[in-house]
């Protein structure tokens, strides 16, 4: 199983480190032919606009939305989630739109930027690290999205299918379970392909 992290801007070796750790062979993508290769893509944290602009540069705001419609598993961690996004309050425009989900840029306001706590996170974790930097939160969630934590009654992570978000940055801990969770998610759509193409 071969996995990308989406390496134009952001926390790229963290996220590597993490799927290894997790059992995958993992690798830093910065050229769109690269895909081609890949059973599922890691969008990392960063800045959501540089890595917006970054990837249309690239060609990857086509190219990804080609990967997705194969049913290869994304996950956007932060900014990432910001990517994924079907919607951005208070902005007219999305970058990938994939997820039927409506976010806000930088939710926690100027007290608590940057904080760490415990979460449950359904079906992965009773007292997962949670580590929000600038976080973005998901403010609305379409009727094929599940809800896979909340921090204070506003979600904070979500699945949709071959889609999974945070809001936090599972890679900044020693915790490879989320990762885990995604192979677990990037094995079921193989499984399927397969099926299917046999
Ligand atoms: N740590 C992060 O990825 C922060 C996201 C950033 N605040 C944004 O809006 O893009």
């Amino acid at each position: 199983m071969k996995i990308g992290v989406l390496a134009l801007q952001g926390a790229v070796a963290e996220h590597i480190r993490l799927l290894e750790q997790a059992g995958a062979e993992a690798i830093a993508v910065k050229r769109v032919e690269q895909l081609a290769e890949l059973d599922g893509l890691v969008i990392p944290g960063g800045e959501s606009t540089a890595i917006g602009k970054l990837m249309k540069k690239y060609g990857f705001d086509v190219a990804l939305k080609e990967f997705s419609a194969q049913k290869k598993p994304l996950f956007g961690t932060c900014a990432g989630m910001i990517i994924l996004a079907g919607e951005i309050e208070g902005q007219d425009w999305t970058h990938l739109g994939l997820m039927d989900i409506k976010v806000a840029r930088n939710a926690f306001g100027r007290q608590r930027e940057s904080f760490e706590t415990d979460l449950p996170v359904a079906g992965i974790a009773e007292d997962f690290r949670a580590v929000f930097i600038r976080a973005p939160l998901i403010r609305e969630v379409g009727e094929e999205v599940d809800i896979l934590a909340r921090y204070k009654d506003e979600i904070v992570a979500a699945r949709q299918g071959h889609l999974l978000c945070a809001s936090f940055h599972p890679e900044l801990t020693d915790d490879k379970r989320m990762h885990a969770y995604f192979l677990e998610m990037v094995r079921e759509y193989r499984t399927q392909e397969a099926a299917v193409a046999q």
